[in-house]
């Protein structure tokens, strides 16, 4: 099989131009937690992203730190049978791919034992009963996303459209991401060819420089609506409503949104968003409920997988009609929407203001008359809510990577839901707040849905069972 990283012309950035170059082979013994591969040189841990366990490579030390080494893959000398072909045309170097050259059998597997190094690491109580089921599988491991977010800059007078290699600030140009889906990534394409023929602004934070710094692409699998937004610098950029028209005229887009930033903004989304034409929302369906969404509102990025992760989840949550359930983390309305029928009401808590509107207006569209919505943070809201007298019987939380508060975890050893489901992006968050849940709560089922084939990523669901 073809080497791809052999031939792959690699950037460095300033840090690594620093490092000491220095050729070792190394055996690798295992995948870290972001796919990369795992050996030891001179009794210390090397990191050797693309390099898979079992096999012996040749890799160049980039950094070495006090407690571990970053190296980078030069060649493989014995190669793993679990190794496939890189897509080819693809950087290696940007993220999102950090598992394609793995088998997707494999890629399952490391993504469970990823779950249980977790719970072993930080061994919440009971954790060696805990029944972590095999992960499930995507039926499309490839152009599954639907939503793209790729930064534009302009270099020697060209525009280039794609993602930062991880920890630098260099912009990989990415005509071809195998995992985006063919409408978004043409779109993104499209407006970037837009927007060198209007001569619009691309900003530079160098040259100090207002304009678009990035283009975000969604599109509804259901009606195929795609929604488009350009992040820009400052307000005022010239010719961007000559681009908006040309942009609504592209295959499938309904809505064109203007987000607002600044540099010292280290997120990528700026707080003012004004539509600039279209409609409001684009709208997807998931387990027959329309959902329509704004665009800073999160939504899971692979449609078909969302279905299985949210009807997994409730399974899970087991309700009876006399219940008031609380989603909390709640984006749009979605697991909170789907579950109104089996309880007696629904409570959600989120943080974005435009999250919340477009959830009171979903639970408009499904015609539920059981469920409201509030715009705060959970660790302030529900306690809020308790004191008013709200029963919390039922509770599922869908966190940011980031997991639960402290504060948080606290209120719910007071309040102990009876029914309680935790969906998690992170299992070393998740292994962490179990710590402190299984103070009081059993943990007997974790299921483990991938939403995201060829990254590390992976989505658990648990369900927590209060002790006696
Ligand atoms: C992983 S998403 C889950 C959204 C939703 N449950 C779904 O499945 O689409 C996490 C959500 O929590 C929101 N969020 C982040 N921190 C929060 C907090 N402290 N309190 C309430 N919502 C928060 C984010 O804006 C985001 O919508």
């Amino acid at each position: 099989m073809k080497n791809n990283y052999k031939n792959t012309p690699r950037k460095f950035n300033k840090k690594r131009e620093e490092a000491k170059e220095k050729n070792v082979i190394i055996t690798i013994k295992r995948l870290g937690i972001n796919g990369e591969g795992i050996g030891y040189y001179r009794k210390k841990i090397i990191f050797i992203p693309g390099a898979l366990p079992n096999e012996v490579v040749v890799a160049k030390i980039l950094k070495e730190y006090p407690h571990y080494i970053e190296a980078e893959l030069v060649r493989i000398k014995e190669k793993s049978p679990d190794r496939v072909a890189f897509p080819e045309k693809v950087n290696p170097n940007i993220g999102g791919l950090e598992l394609a050259h793995l088998s997707y059998e494999k890629q399952l597997e490391f993504k469970k034992d990823n779950v249980l190094e977790a719970l072993k690491k930080f061994h919440p109580r009971g954790y060696a009963k805990y029944k972590v089921k095999n992960t499930i599988p995507a039926p499309d491991q490839w152009h599954y996303r639907n939503k793209a977010s790729y930064q534009i800059e302009r270099d020697h007078g060209k525009s280039k459209l794609g993602l930062y290699e991880p920890n630098s600030h260099n912009l990989i140009d990415l005509p071809v991401m195998p995992t985006q889906s063919k409408d978004t990534q043409e779109t993104e394409r499209a407006i970037k060819d837009l927007i060198d023929k209007n001569h619009v602004f691309i900003a530079d934070r160098r040259k100090h420089l207002d304009g678009i710094k990035t283009i975000v692409v969604r599109q509804s699998e259901a009606t195929r609506e795609i929604q488009a937004t350009l992040i820009t610098i400052g307000h005022k950029i010239k010719n961007l409503m000559t681009l908006a028209k040309q942009i609504m005229d592209l295959p499938n887009v309904v809505s064109v949104y203007q987000n607002e930033t600044d540099w010292r903004n280290p997120q990528v989304w700026g707080n003012k968003t004004e539509k600039l034409l279209g409609k409001n929302q684009i709208t997807e369906v998931i387990l027959d409920r329309k959902f329509e969404l704004s665009p800073r509102a999160f939504f899971q990025l692979n449609p078909v997988q969302t279905e299985t992760l949210y009807s997994e989840a409730l399974k899970f949550l087991d309700l009876t009609p006399d219940q008031t359930l609380i989603d909390a983390y709640s984006g749009v309305g979605t697991l909170g929407i789907l579950a109104a029928d089996r309880v007696k009401q629904v409570v959600g808590i989120e943080t974005i203001p435009e999250a919340v509107e477009d959830a009171k207006h979903n639970v408009a569209i499904n015609h539920i008359r059981n469920a409201d919505y509030f715009q705060g943070s959970v660790e302030k809201v529900l306690p809020e809510l308790k004191r008013g007298g709200l029963p919390i019987d039922a509770l599922i939380v869908d966190p940011p990577r980031t997991g639960l508060a402290k504060s948080l975890i606290k209120t719910l050893l007071q309040v102990k839901p009876t029914t309680f489901v935790y969906i998690s992006c992170n299992p070393s968050t998740l292994a962490q707040d179990l710590v402190l849940l299984s103070e009081a709560y059993d943990v007997r089922l974790i299921e483990n849905v991938d939403m995201l084939p060829q990254t590390p990523r992976c989505e658990c669901i648990v369900k927590l069972t209060l002790r006696k």
